[in-house]
C-alpha cells in the first residue's frame, strides 16, 4: 500500500534522507522514530508528495507519487503536527470545502460521526480562532479522514491533545488500521507508539538504522534481556545522541 524504494531528499548540498526503502501493508502501523533532525518530517513530506524526493520512488496504493500525483493523493491523508486551517471558515464549512475538493458526495453523513468521534460536534459553527489547539488539530484530522484515505501519514499527531484526547486518537488510529488502512506515524512519544504500532523504523542522520515488526526490532537491540522498551531500543540504536 505504501512502498518507498531508495527514497532520498537533498536540500541543496545537505542530504536529509538517504536510500530509504520500506513497505507498509494494509492494516499495518509503522512508527517512524529518530532523534531531532533525523529526517522524519522530510520523509513523511516526500511520501505524501508535499515536497519532491530527489531520489527513489514512492508508490501509494499502486500509484507513483511523482508520475501520478493526483491518483496517489486521492488515496492518502497527511496530518502535520501544526494544523493549517482557514481563518474564516467554520468547522462545518471546512468539512464542506474539503468534501468539494475531494469530490465526496453527501459528506454530512460522513462528517457527523467523525465530529462525534473527535468530540467537536458542538463546535460545528465555530471558527478556528474560537477553538483550542487540540480542537483545531481534531478539525484537521476530521478534514483528512473525510475522503476515506487508505493511506495515512501522521506527523506527531498527539501533540497538543489532552490525555483523553491521546487515548481517543490512539483508538482512532487503531480502528483505521483494523479497517485496512496503511499508516505511518512519527512521534517522540515512544511508550505511546508501543501501544499503536505493529512495525517500527528507526532513522538517524537520514538513514535507516533498523526496521521490522516491533517485537523483531526490540529483540534486535535487547541482547537477550527481557522487558526492553522501545525507549531503551531507541537509545541503544541511536547511541543516545543527536545527528
Ligand atoms: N527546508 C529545508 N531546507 C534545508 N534543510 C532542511 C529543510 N527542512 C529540513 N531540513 C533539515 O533536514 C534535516 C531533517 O529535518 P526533519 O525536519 O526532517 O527532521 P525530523 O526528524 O522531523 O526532526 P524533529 O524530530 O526535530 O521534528 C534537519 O537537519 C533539518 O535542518
Amino acid at each position: 500500500m505504501i512502498e518507498a524504494l531508495g527514497l532520498g531528499k537533498r536540500y541543496g548540498d545537505f542530504t536529509a534522507v538517504q536510500d530509504l526503502s520500506f513497505c507498509v501493508r494494509p492494516g499495518e502501523v509503522l512508527g517512524l522514530v529518530g532523534p531531532n533532525g533525523a529526517g522524519k518530517t522530510t520523509s513523511l513530506r516526500c511520501l505524501a508528495g508535499i515536497i519532491p524526493a530527489t531520489a527513489g520512488t514512492v508508490r501509494i496504493a499502486g500509484h507513483d507519487i511523482a508520475l501520478d500525483p493526483v491518483a496517489a493523493k486521492r488515496a492518502l491523508a497527511f496530518f502535520p503536527d501544526e494544523p493549517r486551517l482557514f481563518d474564516y471558515l467554520t468547522v462545518r464549512q471546512h468539512l464542506a470545502f474539503v468534501a468539494r475538493i475531494y469530490g465526496v458526495d453527501r459528506h454530512e453523513e460522513i462528517a457527523a460521526p467523525l465530529l462525534d468521534e473527535l468530540e467537536i460536534a458542538d463546535k460545528a459553527d465555530e471558527l478556528p480562532g474560537e477553538l483550542s489547539r487540540g480542537m483545531r488539530q481534531k478539525l484537521a484530522i476530521a478534514c483528512g479522514l473525510l475522503h476515506h484515505p487508505r493511506v495515512m501519514f501522521f506527523d506527531e499527531p498527539l501533540t497538543g491533545l489532552d490525555p483523553l484526547g491521546i487515548r481517543r486518537m490512539k483508538d482512532s488510529i487503531l480502528k483505521r488500521a483494523r479497517d485496512g488502512a496503511a499508516i505511518v506515524l512519527s512521534s517522540h512519544l515512544l511508550h505511546l507508539l508501543e501501544e499503536v504500532c505493529s512495525h517500527v523504523l528507526i532513522l538517524k542522520c537520514g538513514r535507516k538504522l533498523a526496521a521490522g515488526t516491533l517485537p523483531d526490532v526490540v529483540a534486535q537491540f535487547s541482547a537477550g534481556e527481557t522487558d526492553v522498551s522501545l525507549e531503551d531500543v531507541f537509545i541503544r540504536a541511536t547511541g543516545g545522541s543527536e545527528r
